[in-house]
């Protein structure tokens, strides 16, 4: 023991240390971000949000393996979701996995979107795993936009179990990118892009878009 702080020495034919990333870009608003109003067409306060697709793993009702999550628009720029956890939704036993816990996050937080009439795909999902969910439990999330700024949309959410005042079991912090509605319709695979725009229930929310841009 010497007592040194200097890094102890790599053995000798250890390959290079990788490079570190750079710092991640934040999920809180810069202090010029905005909290604009409602777009018109928003769906009112109290009033489900339709899902956006019907195959898409969190919210769409043609996914029997799906999460399923349900959606209403809450007061302001805020939605009120639920999520309950199934057996195929099992990480360790009993309990939901961590990563389709993110999932129903991601999913709440991308619903904002319909509040703002603006496409935005996730740029950037921060999770805090809170206390474990499991199977069976109904998870209430609460998530709400933070800040506008420009093409990003701030926004954060909470999901707690059993109920609206249940106890907190993660939390998320997001940062959304405004896209073009072409984004949906030119990285896909073509033929469920193809099927999507030719089945005018199946990519439900293209539309409102096209006419609200
Ligand atoms: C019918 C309706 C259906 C609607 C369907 C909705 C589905 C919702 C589903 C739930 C949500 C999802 O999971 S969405 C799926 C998961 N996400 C994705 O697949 C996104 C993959 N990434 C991309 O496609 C791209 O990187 C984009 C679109 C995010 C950004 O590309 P871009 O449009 O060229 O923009 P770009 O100029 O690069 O960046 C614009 C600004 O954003 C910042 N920025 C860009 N990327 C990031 C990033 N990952 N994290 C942080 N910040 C970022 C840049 O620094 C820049 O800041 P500055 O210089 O201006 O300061």
């Amino acid at each position: 023991m010497t007592g040194s702080t200097a890094p102890a020495a790599a053995p000798q034919g250890a390959p290079a240390p990788l490079p570190r990333p750079a710092a991640p870009p934040p999920t809180t608003p810069p202090a010029d971000a905005v909290l604009p109003p409602r777009a018109p067409g928003a769906p009112a306060p109290g009033t489900p949000i339709e899902p956006h697709y019907d195959l898409c793993f969190g919210c769409g009702p043609q996914r029997p393996d799906g999460l399923q999550l349900t959606a209403v628009a809450g007061e302001g720029l805020t939605v009120d979701a639920r999520f309950t956890v199934r057996a195929v939704h099992q990480g360790g036993p009993g309990l939901a996995h961590g990563g389709l816990l993110t999932t129903a996050m991601d999913e709440t937080l991308g619903t904002l979107n319909w509040l703002l009439h603006a496409p935005a795909v996730t740029g950037r999902l921060e999770t805090d795993f809170v206390r474990p969910v499991p199977v069976d439990s109904e998870l209430h999330i609460h998530a709400w936009v933070t800040g506008v700024h420009g093409r990003k949309v701030y926004s954060a959410a909470e999901g707690r179990i059993g109920g609206p005042d249940g106890p907190v079991a993660i939390r998320a912090q997001a940062l959304f990118i405004q896209v073009k509605l072409e984004h949906f319709t030119t990285h896909g695979r073509p033929e469920d892009i193809k099927k999507a725009l030719d089945d005018p229930d199946l990519f439900k929310r293209a539309r409102a878009f096209e006419v609200n841009p």
